[in-house]
């Protein structure tokens, strides 16, 4: 579970939420705070108040795996490689137990191609889809994805969906523009002006955002 009590911090404004879903999605209009939101759960930012608990662990204490939203800030090193190997890397695993995570995990996301290719020559989907197999290397228990699906072809993001689903994470948190996406997930927040206005099924949340352009195109064409 995910237990977030008496947050502020910047624009957040989210006095108590308990979050049991594994699949749960952000969203919201552009500047409500989902990014905000998502580090502040990541442990990336520390909140000016309240705390986010994991499992009754603070997230800091947690193995998260992050996919922010340009790649291009966070990816640190020059070869796709040595990016992906980071995190088994920084928990000291051997060399044969990094390099069979590297690799099952370029698997996993479509990408053992480029294992050998300079980051900077990569284009923003692969770069995006590099930080993906970073950020599962290891296997954390908790997966944080920001709007990491706005690079991606249609394909590719149908595959990262797949990648999200089988991931060992106990939770699964992640923001998106796309409400097609959105409604794939177990759980919604919908977010206004840093507070949680709404949460609950995509069924529960949507019914609410009927008359919204938050409401999935699919959905209504359906209706
Ligand atoms: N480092 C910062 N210092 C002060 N204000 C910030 C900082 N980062 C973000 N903000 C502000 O906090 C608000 C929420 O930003 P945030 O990035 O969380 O929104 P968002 O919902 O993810 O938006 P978008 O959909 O545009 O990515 C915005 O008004 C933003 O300008």
């Amino acid at each position: 579970m995910i237990r977030i009590a008496g947050l502020r911090h910047r624009v957040l404004d989210i006095p108590d939420l308990a979050l049991e879903a594994r699949q749960i999605a952000v969203i919201g209009e552009n500047g409500s705070g989902k990014t905000t939101l998502l580090e502040v759960c990541a442990g990336i930012e520390e909140p000016g108040e309240g705390t986010v608990r994991f499992l009754d662990h603070p997230t800091s204490a947690v193995k998260v795996g992050w996919v922010g939203e340009f790649p291009d800030r966070t990816l640190l090193f020059s070869r796709v490689y040595d990016e992906i190997a980071s995190s088994p890397r920084f928990r000291h695993r051997s060399c044969s137990e990094t390099d069979g995570r590297v690799r099952a995990a370029a698997e996993r996301v479509g990408i053992p191609h480029l294992l050998k290719r300079s980051v900077a020559t990569l284009s923003g989907g692969e770069k995006a889809l590099v930080a993906l197999a970073a950020a599962v290397a290891d296997d954390p228990d908790l997966l944080i994805l920001d709007e990491a699906d706005s690079h991606l072809d249609a394909g590719t993001a149908e595959r990262v969906r797949g990648v999200v689903r089988e991931s060992t994470a106990a939770h699964v948190l992640w923001c998106t523009q796309s409400m097609e996406t959105a409604a794939g997930a177990d759980y919604l927040l919908f977010m206004a002006a840093g507070a949680v206005r709404h949460h609950g099924t995509p069924e529960e949340v949507f019914s609410l955002l009927e008359e919204t352009c938050f409401y999935p195109t699919l959905w209504r064409m359906l209706r």
